[in-house]
């Protein structure tokens, strides 16, 4: 790196400063303008003065690394310099649309469309996909590190706390923002990978529910949350694939948080993976040489299931500068110093054979037309740009029969577009806002045809519980704050709305609980993407789809029977374990204690079984103080039921 000692020209005087755009923990970041290729920059001025020689290192760390990154995703850096022997000089790109925290500002609740969430979560991941493929963590993603260009295209940015990985994927040191520590960190298990799913796994929950994922009134209280990872529930308006891949990013354990790669192949965002720059093909499912007919005839999920070939690393630049604080040799620390490579944009890595179906398929978006009135087209005039809901995403949101069928082969339910549809018709409704998911949640004529799409979507019938439903029932305190202390008024907030929806006397209790099985359940990636219309139609005569309609319907009956099962037997061991009234009616109270604590261990045991870590943490978390872990109160409960067993027993 270039030292500019002061008596020639500094590479400082090509810039012309335009304004303060913004103070970090390091430094100060500065919209400029270059005086030869006139466009505009963000200078970051980092003071090294009173630092210390870490603090140096860092700062030249960040240098070093943001040089070396190259992907359409990141920001992009232009140059870097040590000032006067004062300050670090980083200049990058400009992204106009500014940061991700300031966006959800300007939307003032209106929540973003399903389409556009899923857009930012695909170019977000393919960001941190290559990081990691790179053996780089992040460590400090949050909203005000992502960036948004005019195009509402995502640019990840700032690696302050980036940090090359040893051999083993692990880094110690403690870094990050508060409201984003995984349960790990404040385990004081060592940050890696999935640490960075799960601060993206928070960013995507905040930018689709505009508040943080754990929200309490005092740190301990949010320590707490976060270890118990008891999620608020994401808005209803967002198809329940969505909500799971986010909340799958917000898993207690490591261990069963998806990396990138699993995300990035996750079917509800391969539509989305295909209009990016420069997709992996690794991420692609690959086209079989069957006919598309054939094609769309093998059943999702199953023998029919889009394979996955990963076909070539993601690359770092090829040539890179290496930073020097002083003049010296000594390296910075880094510890990759092999063979970087550049990230081509000029290379079309798609595999060949999913070319023609992506061309049919842009070919398809290029001339799809959009009503500039409808909803698709402005949805969110006051967001980044006008133009940041495109004919693209409009062709996606128009649904199902916009698309190329090879591109649905195996797709699940279709992001909530039938909402966003049916809220068009309002002149005056420019946004898409939680008064119109409430509104369309009452009913009138589209809302049935939501409804319907909404059983289609619900799970698949493994008759297994889905204990969430006793989220959607939840009481909220008044009054939160977020962890970075700031507390927030009692607003009509999503959840409140959603709760209220799930609350309120609805058309039948059967909306009621197919609502919530619909936006909570796991297992809907065995369900068949039909378009509202069709349902409509299809649903008044006998047909293949009648018969699904109402095979869905048996099913979700049948899931929904087994979740009040559940409810009930885990409302009865509530009330037998803490004692209450009901024990004296109870002519055997150590046997209803021994049953009571069966039922809840087989609740948990099916829990476990179907990987719903969250809801067991949360099923489990009543029965011990908040210093017990999950694990502790599981032995617990077994030892109080063995127990329990032998009273039962010998009385
Ligand atoms: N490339 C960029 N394009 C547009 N705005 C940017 C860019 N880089 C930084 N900014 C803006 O400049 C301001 C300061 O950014 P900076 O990265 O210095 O600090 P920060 O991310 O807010 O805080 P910290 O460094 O403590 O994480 C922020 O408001 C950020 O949105």
């Amino acid at each position: 790196m270039e030292i500019q000692n002061g008596s020639s020209k500094s590479k400082i005087d090509d810039y012309q400063v335009i304004e303060q755009i913004g103070r970090g923990a390091f430094g100060t970041a500065f919209l400029v303008l270059h005086s030869t290729d006139n466009n505009k920059y963000v200078l970051k001025k980092i003071p090294l003065a009173k630092q210390t020689d870490k603090f140096k290192r860092t700062a030249l760390q960040e240098m070093d690394l943001i040089a070396k990154l190259s992907h359409p995703y990141i920001v992009e850096y232009k140059d870097a310099w040590v000032e006067k022997g004062n300050w670090i000089c980083i200049v990058t790109n400009y992204c106009e649309g500014g940061d991700m925290a300031k966006i959800i500002r300007k939307s003032r609740g209106a929540l973003f469309p399903e389409e556009k969430l899923c857009k930012w979560l695909t170019q977000l991941l393919l960001a941190v996909d290559y990081l990691h493929s790179n053996r780089v963590l992040h460590r400090d993603v949050k909203l005000s590190n992502i960036f948004v260009t005019k195009d509402n295209d995502i640019r990840l940015g700032d690696f302050g706390f980036a940090k090359l990985l040893d051999g083993e994927g692990l880094a110690s040191s403690v870094v990050g923002t508060p409201n984003y520590m995984c349960p790990e960190l404040l385990a004081d298990i060592p940050y890696g990978y999935k640490s960075d799913i799960w601060s993206l796994g928070c960013c995507m929950f905040e930018i689709a529910a505009h508040q943080a994922p754990f929200r309490a009134p005092d740190m301990t209280g949010l320590i707490n949350k976060i270890n118990r990872g008891s999620l608020s529930p994401l808005p209803i308006i967002y198809s329940s694939n969505l909500k799971q891949i986010i909340k799958s990013m917000l898993r207690k354990s490591p261990e069963h948080r998806p990396t990138t790669a699993e995300l990035l192949r996750h079917q509800h965002l391969q539509p989305y993976l295909l209009c990016c720059r420069n997709p992996s093909s690794a991420f692609l499912p690959v086209k079989s040489p069957n006919s598309p007919k054939e094609k769309t005839k093998q059943s999702p999920g199953k023998s029919g299931s889009p394979r996955f070939i990963r076909d070539r690393p993601l690359r770092l630049k090829e040539k890179s500068p290496v930073f020097h604080f002083d003049g010296s040799d000594k390296s910075l620390g880094l510890k990759e110093k092999g063979p970087v490579f550049h990230f081509d944009e000029r290379d079309d890595i798609r595999p060949r054979n999913l070319s023609d179906n992506y061309d049919t398929f842009k070919a398809k978006l290029d001339t799809k037309r959009v009503d500039p009135t409808s909803y698709s087209a402005k949805i969110f005039v006051d967001g980044v740009d006008s133009k940041c809901w495109d004919d693209r995403e409009a062709a996606i949101c128009n649904g199902g029969d916009q698309f190329d069928p090879l591109l649905q082969e195996g797709s699940t339910n279709t992001p909530n577009s039938s909402r966003f549809m049916a809220n068009t018709h309002s002149e005056e409704q420019e946004k898409f806002s939680v008064e119109h998911v409430q509104q369309s949640e009452e009913g009138d004529g589209e809302n049935d045809k939501t409804k319907d799409l909404e059983e289609l979507s619900t799970p698949s019938g493994s008759g297994e519980a889905d204990l969430n439903e006793l989220d959607c029932i939840s009481a909220k305190p008044s009054t939160m704050i977020s962890p970075s202390g700031s507390s927030t008024e009692k607003t009509r907030s999503y959840d409140e709305e959603s709760t209220s929806s799930t609350t309120r006397p609805a058309k039948s209790d059967t909306d009621a609980e197919l609502r919530c099985h619909a936006s909570e359940s796991e297992n809907v990636g065995e369900f068949k993407e039909v378009s509202v219309d069709r349902i409509a139609s299809e649903r008044n005569r006998s047909s293949p789809l009648k018969d699904e309609i109402e095979k869905n319907a048996n099913m979700v009956e049948h899931a929904k029977r087994q979740a009040l099962d559940d409810r009930v037997s885990l409302l009865k061991a509530l009330a037998a374990l803490a004692g209450d009234g009901h024990k004296n009616d109870w002519e055997n109270p150590t046997q209803e204690r021994a049953e009571a604590l069966e039922s809840l261990l087989e609740v948990c045991a099916r829990l476990l079984k179907q990987e719903k870590i969250d809801e067991l943490a949360g099923v489990l978390k009543p029965f011990g103080d908040d210093a017990v872990s999950s694990r502790e109160t599981a032995i617990w409960l077994t030892k109080s039921l063995m127990s329990a067993q032998k009273l039962a027993k010998g009385s």
